[in-house]
């Protein structure tokens, strides 16, 4: 799936996807904001969605916000990479900016669920990077619902019901970060980012890069 772009140093590497899912409210759209905002050659994919728009988003910036004969439209006619039903609401990865942003030789950023993680993977296990962000209690996790400020007490309690069932499944996430601090998890996924992208792997370029060097110091 992936296309190949240049890296900064140089070499030709494959595209990868790099995926953050976490409990509700644990913190991984601040962290999405965050990597978008500082990091080069990273694109945020804007899913589609069945759930209202909170106060403050942007329609085709936060979500794609649509109503439930569109989305199963979408979801008919293969236009989703990725999709599930999340708390109640269906959510899913509009396949072509993913694909055209992968061929322009950019990374691509996922804030989905673990359901949404395990068909990424399914299809493209080589290219999926997976980070699973926990909060540092249960106590942090139900503030910070409660201090973003923008559901209703009745959904809160339902996130925070199914936080458990959700967080099951950290250990099928290459990394986890506990986020307790805004900058120090930034830093952590920041790290795993750049780490993933020197990988041996996914640098295409690397076998015309060394020969190259080979042949400056024997010829
Ligand atoms: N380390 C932290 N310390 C304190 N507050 C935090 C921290 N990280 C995030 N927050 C705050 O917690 C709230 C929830 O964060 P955020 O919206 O990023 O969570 P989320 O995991 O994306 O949730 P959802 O899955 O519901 O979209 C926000 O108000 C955010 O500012
Ligand atoms: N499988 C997918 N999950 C997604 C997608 N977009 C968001 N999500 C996840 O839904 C919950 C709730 O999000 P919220 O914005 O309503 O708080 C959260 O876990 C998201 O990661 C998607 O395209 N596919």
């Amino acid at each position: 799936m992936s296309g190949g772009s240049t890296s900064f140093d140089g070499v030709e590497r494959r595209g990868l996807m790099f995926v953050l899912s976490s409990p509700s409210g644990a913190g991984k759209t601040t962290l999405t904001r965050l990597l978008i905002d500082r990091m080069p050659d990273l694109q945020l994919s804007v899913s589609a969605t069945t759930r209202p728009m909170r106060p403050g988003e942007v329609d085709g910036k936060d979500y794609m916000f649509v109503d439930k004969p569109r989305f199963e439209t979408m979801a008919k006619s293969n236009e989703l990479l990725e999709w599930a039903i999340v708390f109640d609401n269906r959510y899913g990865t509009p396949r072509a900016p993913v694909e055209a942003a992968l061929s322009a030789g950019n990374d691509v950023l996922f804030d989905i669920d673990w359901q949404g993680t395990q068909q990424l993977r399914e299809k493209a296990r080589a290219d999926v990077v997976s980070v699973f962000i926990l909060p540092p209690s249960a106590a942090d996790l139900e503030k910070r619902l409660h201090t973003r400020a923008q559901d209703s007490d009745e959904v809160i309690r339902g996130r925070m019901s199914r936080a458990s069932h959700e967080m099951s499944h950290w250990a099928e996430y290459d990394y986890i970060v506990i986020n307790h601090n805004v900058e120090e998890a930034y830093s952590e996924v920041q790290s795993i980012l750049k780490a993933e992208r020197l990988k041996r792997e996914r640098r295409t370029g690397l076998t015309s890069f060394v020969r190259g060097l080979q042949q400056e110091l024997e010829g």
